[in-house]
């Protein structure tokens, strides 16, 4: 699965090619949150899990071996038919052409390489986690009104007050929205623990002793909010990035949240540019409230743990469409 993300789905030219498709759902995604809004159907609020169906029994992962299997199965049935759907739109295709290969989708890449591809693992280590950096991105932004309103302000005079698309390519503009995500991931990363790793050769580090074959987990979450490394580490403060040259790339050890190594996530700049493209769209066409009388400074921030750490109460927000269209 790794080689097949690095060399097939994730290339720059890959991800490049399915820019269309990303653009496409993230519009979907404003035309129903807008039409919701002005039918005044969203006073119960958005979820994140309401836009990745997958989310709603992704949290029975926590639960029984049998819940598990059911999930599973359930799962399995869904994708099934997606890729079913895919495989006759593909056999048509061929006859109806000289048998060329297509490559649209994500999916046409994984069918070229595999009849069966192994699905289930990509979508929850790229969906759910993407769609827990979105919730938790958001959640902080409205906590911390005084950073939405710069965030807002940066996507709004770079891509036009008066409305049209945030594109995909241009979202390199918004740097201050990059430490947004970048905070957002420092204090919430999805894989707090990383991927479990075994040492090979018995090894002596910082006076412990592990010997060989030993499971090692490497605590990102705590050495995300290190006091050594971060000062007002528990604080939400994108500022600090400014003048701070670090990246996801794993070279910097005190910041790990796509992990490092041999190991590190294969779909990061992927993952990023989905939530970058998801968030600015959101700020940028609407302005967001908290329900009733509740403030900001009240929000809820208990994680919940599972196989990625998520909120422990759903996010629940009033979007307010900012532009006439
Ligand atoms: C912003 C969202 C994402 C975050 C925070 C994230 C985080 C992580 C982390 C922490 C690991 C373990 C790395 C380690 O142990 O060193 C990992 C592994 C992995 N990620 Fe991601 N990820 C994200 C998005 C994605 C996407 C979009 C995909 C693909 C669609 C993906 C595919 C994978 C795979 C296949 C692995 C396992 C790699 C292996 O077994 O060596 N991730 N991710």
């Amino acid at each position: 699965m790794r080689k097949i993300c690095t060399l097939e789905l994730f290339s720059a030219k890959r991800v490049g090619s399915f820019r269309w498709i990303r653009e496409q759902e993230v519009a979907n995604l404003v035309k129903t949150l807008r039409t919701a809004a002005h039918q005044g159907d969203v006073t119960a609020g958005f979820r994140t899990s309401d836009l990745y169906p997958s989310l709603t029994f992704l949290p029975a992962l926590t639960g029984f071996k049998d819940k598990l299997e059911k999930m599973r199965l359930e799962a399995d049935s869904i994708f099934d038919a997606i890729i079913d759907e895919r495989r006759s739109q593909r056999s048509s295709m061929s006859s109806s052409s000289d048998g060329e290969v297509v490559e649209d989708y994500l999916l046409d890449v994984l069918l070229n390489l595999h009849e069966n591809p192994s699905r289930l693992e990509l979508f929850i280590a790229g969906i759910e986690t993407s769609a827990k950096v979105i919730e938790w991105t958001m959640s902080e932004m409205i906590k911390h009104p005084e950073v939405m309103r710069k965030a807002q302000t940066e996507v709004r005079e770079a891509f036009g007050e008066k409305g049209g698309d945030v594109e995909e390519a241009s979202l390199h503009r918004l740097k201050y929205l990059d430490n947004v995500i970048k905070e957002s991931l420092r204090l919430h990363p999805p894989g707090p623990l990383l991927l479990p790793r075994e040492n090979r050769e018995s090894v002596e580090l910082c006076g412990y002793h592990v010997p060989a074959k030993t499971k090692v987990f490497v605590n990102a979450w705590t050495i995300n909010r290190d006091p050594r490394y971060w000062s007002e580490a528990e604080a939400f403060c994108p500022e600090r990035f400014d003048d701070r040259v670090i990246d996801y790339k794993g070279n910097d050890f005190q910041f790990i949240p796509f992990g490092a190594g041999r190991r590190i996530c294969p779909g990061f700049d992927f993952g990023v540019e989905v939530v970058k493209l998801t968030l600015a769209n959101l700020i940028f066409h609407f302005n967001w409230k908290l329900p009733g009388e509740m403030r900001p400074e009240s929000l809820d921030m208990t994680e919940r743990l599972g196989a990625s750490v998520g909120r422990e109460y759903a996010l629940l927000v009033i979007p307010v469409p900012y532009h006439e269209n």
